[in-house]
């Protein structure tokens, strides 16, 4: 049986006049990397301080691992680690003293702990530094250590990419593609990094206005990407003509390629190249190109308008 581990029920939060979240409903289960997309001034922050109780709501409730966040139970945060906005660091200490502190406030003893989470998030080499010294992404991995050290079932994390160069937000999809699929480990993350997430999540939501639009799986998220296939040859119209006349859907691009998005044209482009070389039109290129997850979440916010095919 799956186990929800992060739960909001019709969660609203008003400020004065203002809904800044409206009936948010949504579950998150043991493993899953929850990825929670909007564009600025959507709602993210204010809901991931709302699962950490950093805020209250307006009225519905939030639960982590079935209890209620606002119930005042001390023990829950000690399977919880979070990440919000730009980590705080004390800046005159090195990375060791920070996470020695964060050990001492988790209660957690020995170096082990501090020796772990700096090997997971690379930053080994750095333990001496000040953070003050620190650059914007190491300052960042400094942040998720903390989040990590203790070990945590849950983690929430709000843009925990902010800053990091490719070669550390590969790092940090690793870490945590590993923390969720092989420690069973909840993530709840938010992000502006649109690709990043789609190479990342489980589930994804998009939240607008306040409001969840769109909740779904990566495979369902998959499915719901257009796709279409492009087509080039010598003679474009006679082309055109002929996979029409096939009864493909097709049209002529701006680009000068055709664009065909018959879902079986898709799956079959080697029955398109062979439909054309048959009809003395041989292509010079043939590919089928995917949505990018940046481009669906413009079309799902009603940003991008005459791309629905
Ligand atoms: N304390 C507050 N008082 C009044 N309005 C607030 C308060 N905190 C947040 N808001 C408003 O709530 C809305 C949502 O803010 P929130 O920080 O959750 O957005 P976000 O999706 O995290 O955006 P960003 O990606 O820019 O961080 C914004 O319009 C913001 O101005």
């Amino acid at each position: 049986m799956s186990e929800i581990m992060i739960q909001t029920q019709n969660l609203m939060k008003r400020y004065g006049d203002r809904k800044v979240l409206d009936s948010i409903s949504l579950s998150v289960e043991k493993g899953e990397i929850f990825g929670f997309l909007g564009l600025n001034g959507a709602g993210k922050t204010t809901i991931i301080r709302l699962l950490l109780g950093m805020i209250r709501p307006t009225s519905g409730d939030v639960l982590l691992n079935g209890k209620r966040v606002d119930a005042g139970d001390p023990g829950l945060w000690q399977r919880v680690g979070y990440l919000v906005e730009t980590p705080y660091a004390y800046p005159s200490f090195t990375v060791r003293e920070n996470l020695e502190i964060v050990c001492r406030l988790r209660q957690l003893s020995g170096t082990k702990p501090i020796d772990d989470v700096l090997e997971k998030l690379k930053l080994t080499f750095y333990e001496h530094t000040k953070a003050k010294d620190l650059s914007l992404g190491n300052a960042q991995k400094l942040g998720l250590a903390k989040a990590l050290i203790h070990n945590p079932d849950i983690l929430i994390l709000d843009e925990p990419t902010n800053g990091l160069d490719p070669a550390g937000i590969f790092q940090v999809r690793q870490l945590l593609q590993d923390l969720a699929h092989n420690h069973g480990v909840t993530i709840f993350i938010s992000s502006h990094i649109l690709e990043e997430m789609s190479k990342m999540v489980t589930r994804i939501g998009i939240i607008h206005q306040g409001r969840l639009i769109q909740e779904m799986s990566a495979s369902e998220l998959n499915q719901a990407f257009h796709r279409r296939l492009w087509v080039e040859t010598q003679q474009i119209e006679a082309a055109r003509a002929k996979l029409a006349d096939e009864g493909y859907a097709v049209h002529l691009s701006e680009n000068g390629l055709l664009e065909v998005i018959s879902e079986h044209a898709i799956r079959h482009p080697e029955q398109i190249a062979q439909l054309l070389v048959h009809a003395g039109l041989p292509p010079t290129l043939l590919k089928v190109e995917e949505e990018s997850l940046e481009s669906y979440f413009l079309r799902s916010v009603g940003m991008m308008g005459g791309d629905a095919k």
